[in-house]
């Protein structure tokens, strides 16, 4: 679906025409070094090419006996012992060495006979026959060999990674500086927990839900503000934030009431790219940007109010946009998992990103979604690992084949 039916608002855009305008002329910031154990979550900032092979020697992968296995299959002195940490000697010929896990292959063996297969006798061990070369030896440079990359650039450092580089020995790597996120909330009627509530007012969900999604993503926190319903207010927060963060989100403010000031404060102070999706929730998401005085600019990102909407909308745009700062290929696209649906529905002219919950069985998966999708009902979202996509102007009766976005991987 490339175009959709407008409203008197004019044509809603597609998704992929949000994500070009969002993505254009973004690119990574730069690095900064740091000790490695504070690097976990982190993106690689330049490919690591391996300075050491791991496993640094051939070496044993059972407590057993090493030996040539042309030797197998008759008893054979016990010439030396071998634990690991311990440099081994060659081995003598014809004989065997006690050898435990990790430990060094010797010169002149090339397999290893784990002990519960083996009978010893004083010195000797009976070994038995049909021993194949290379059996529980674990190769040098078999996990990684040297001069090869270790990890790519853009690389998300989990726990595998870090472990990697750790192998490597290095103590120190340069990762992505994180985009600088100031996430902004209006609503005269949002009111922040710890507070009374007066009536009509309720209190901010959408703060702390973003916050810990853009941390997810890989973005820091270093401005939260409310922006009171006014005008000139909003200007001047906006503004501020611009100076402060490489993205700007605010929550609310984005339709067409009077007290929605967000999208005339963008274009006043900078300039507003797009402006409402074909996609339920979210229609009225707003992009675009804000200038920084002395030079470069934020990328803004307008949030719809209603809870779902900024949900959906920040997996949709935030996680490619924070993906695209820190150069993290894995965060451009959510993984598509193809699943039968569990439920009916229809769309109109908007594509509906439902929140479903994913069971893998036998026949493949299922996405079983949430009965209420209201876009004000949050609840809804708690359980969802996927948003089904359902595109415009269609219908799905339970068991027919639905592509949802998995909320469940990297990021
Ligand atoms: N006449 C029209 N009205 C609306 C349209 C439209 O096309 N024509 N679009 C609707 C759609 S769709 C959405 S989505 C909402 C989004 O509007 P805004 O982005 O301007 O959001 P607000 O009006 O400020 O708030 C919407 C809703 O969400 C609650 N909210 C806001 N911020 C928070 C928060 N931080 N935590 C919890 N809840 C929040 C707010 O109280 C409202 O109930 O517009 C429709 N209207
Ligand atoms: O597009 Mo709004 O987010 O449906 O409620």
């Amino acid at each position: 679906m490339d175009k959709a039916r407008g409203d008197k608002g004019g044509e809603l855009k597609p998704v992929s025409a949000a994500l070009a305008a969002l993505l254009a002329e973004v690119e990574a910031l730069d690095n900064e070094t740091l000790p490695l154990e504070q690097a976990a979550g982190r993106v690689l900032g330049e490919t690591v090419t391996a300075r050491l092979d791991v496993p640094g020697f051939d070496n044993s992968a059972m407590d057993g006996y090493a030996l040539d296995h042309r030797d197998a299959g008759g008893r054979l002195p016990i010439s030396q012992r071998i634990a690991a940490g311990t440099p081994a000697r060659p081995l003598a010929p014809g004989s065997c060495a006690r050898i435990f896990t990790g430990g060094e292959i010797p010169p002149g063996a090339d397999c290893v006979v784990m002990q519960e297969r083996v009978e010893v006798e004083g010195t000797t061990a009976w070994i038995p026959e049909g021993v194949p070369a290379g059996d529980n030896v674990r190769r040098r440079g078999r996990d990684v060999a040297s001069g090869a990359a270790v990890l790519e650039a853009g690389t998300r450092l989990e726990a595998a990674a870090l472990g990697h580089l750790a192998g490597q020995g290095i103590t120190e790597v340069a990762v992505r500086r994180r985009p600088r996120l100031a996430l902004l909330s209006t609503g005269d009627e949002i009111v922040d927990p710890g507070r009374p509530l007066a009536p009509g007012q309720l209190y901010n969900s959408n703060r702390p839900m973003l916050r810990r999604l853009l941390e997810r993503f890989g973005a820091e926190p270093v401005m939260m503000a409310s922006i009171p319903d006014d005008a000139a207010a909003t200007r001047r927060i906006l503004a501020e934030a611009a100076q402060a963060a490489d993205v700007v989100v605010t929550t609310g403010g984005v339709s067409v009431g009077e007290e929605d000031h967000i999208k005339a404060a963008v274009e006043a102070l900078g300039r507003l790219d797009l402006w409402r999706l074909a996609i339920r929730p979210g229609k009225p998401l707003a992009l675009g940007r804000l200038p920084r005085a002395g030079g470069g600019e934020a990328r803004f990102v307008g949030l719809p109010g209603n809870p779902v909407s900024s949900f959906v909308g920040a997996w949709l745009f935030l996680r490619p946009l924070v993906g695209a700062l820190l150069g993290c290929p894995a965060l451009a696209q959510l993984p598509e998992v193809p699943a039968r649906a569990d439920f009916a529905t229809r769309t109109g002219p908007r594509a509906h990103y439902m929140r479903v919950t994913l069971t893998f069985e036998a026949e493949g998966p299922r996405a079983r979604a949430f009965e209420d999708q209201n876009s004000a009902v949050l609840s809804s979202c708690i359980e969802a690992d996927a948003l089904a996509v359902i595109p415009a102007d269609s219908e799905v009766t339970p068991g027919d084949p639905v592509t949802c976005l998995w909320l469940g991987g990297v990021g």
